[in-house]
């Protein structure tokens, strides 16, 4: 029981399997910020105490006329992945769309994960009411999906992309959202094709969920 890490020159290329690849770095600074305002619109929308007809229809047409004039352009492929340069010199392959770290979706929070110093990953996220489940604390789904992701990103880093194929998790405290949520995922140990990651989410310290997962590395053909 090894944990064998893997040069990133040795993951697949996405391109080999059918998939485009975008570079984070030309991502427009424009669609940026259309997704930013985007997710404060679904944040608003979700909150709004407006209840003037009139003022709801102007701004559904609204909506509904931004969102034609942004189909007339074609759709991403399915499975467009984006190659992001972590802080430590390697990269990594993610899907652009991504519900927990996708670049464009104005539904991710998003979750940026990188290498820790000490092994596995770390990143940083605050969650606002778009993610709530019991009042004022992050649905319990959610905690899971930033869960797995943590736990997809660290065993792809360490070894080669895989899928979940379980995930445990115990949920120790609330998790509030408008906190830093501090998330940490790292490899135990490899088996063959199984990879067994632990991961946490911690506020102001204290651990609030944590995980055990096994990633199951895809073959890739010779
Ligand atoms: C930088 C990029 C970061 C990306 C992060 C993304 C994070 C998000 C990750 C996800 O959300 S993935 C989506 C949710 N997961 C799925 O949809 C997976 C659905 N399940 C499957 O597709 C297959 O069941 C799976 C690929 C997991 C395994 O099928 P395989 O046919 O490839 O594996 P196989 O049956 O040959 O088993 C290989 C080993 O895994 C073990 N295994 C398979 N399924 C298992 C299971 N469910 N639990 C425990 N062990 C399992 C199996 O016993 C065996 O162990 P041994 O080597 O000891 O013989």
């Amino acid at each position: 029981m090894t944990v064998n890490t893997q040069p990133a020159t040795e993951r697949p290329d996405p391109r080999a399997f059918g998939l485009p690849v975008v570079e984070q770095a030309d991502i427009p600074a424009e669609l940026r910020t259309l997704v930013g305002r985007v997710h404060a619109l679904i944040d608003t929308v979700a909150n709004t105490t407006e209840t003037d007809p009139a003022v709801l229809a102007e701004a559904a047409a609204a909506v509904e006329e931004v969102t034609d004039r942004l189909a007339a352009a074609p759709r991403r492929q399915i499975g467009t992945m984006v190659r992001r340069d972590l802080p430590d010199g390697d990269s990594e392959y993610g899907t652009i769309t991504n519900i927990v770290a996708g670049d464009t979706n104005p539904a991710a929070p998003p979750l940026s994960l990188v290498p820790a110093a000490g092994g596995g990953v770390h990143g940083e996220v605050t969650l606002d009411t778009v993610y709530q489940g019991p009042p004022g604390l992050v649905h319990g789904g959610w905690i899971a999906a930033l869960l797995d992701q943590a736990v997809g990103t660290a065993s792809s880093l360490a070894t080669s992309p895989g899928l979940t194929a379980r995930l445990e998790v115990n949920y120790r405290r609330p998790t509030p959202l408008f906190n830093p949520l501090e998330i940490t995922a790292e490899v135990e140990r490899t088996e063959r094709r199984k990879v067994y990651v632990n991961g946490r989410i911690r506020v102001n310290g204290e651990v609030t969920a944590e995980a055990t997962a096994i990633m199951v590395r895809v073959e890739v053909p010779e």
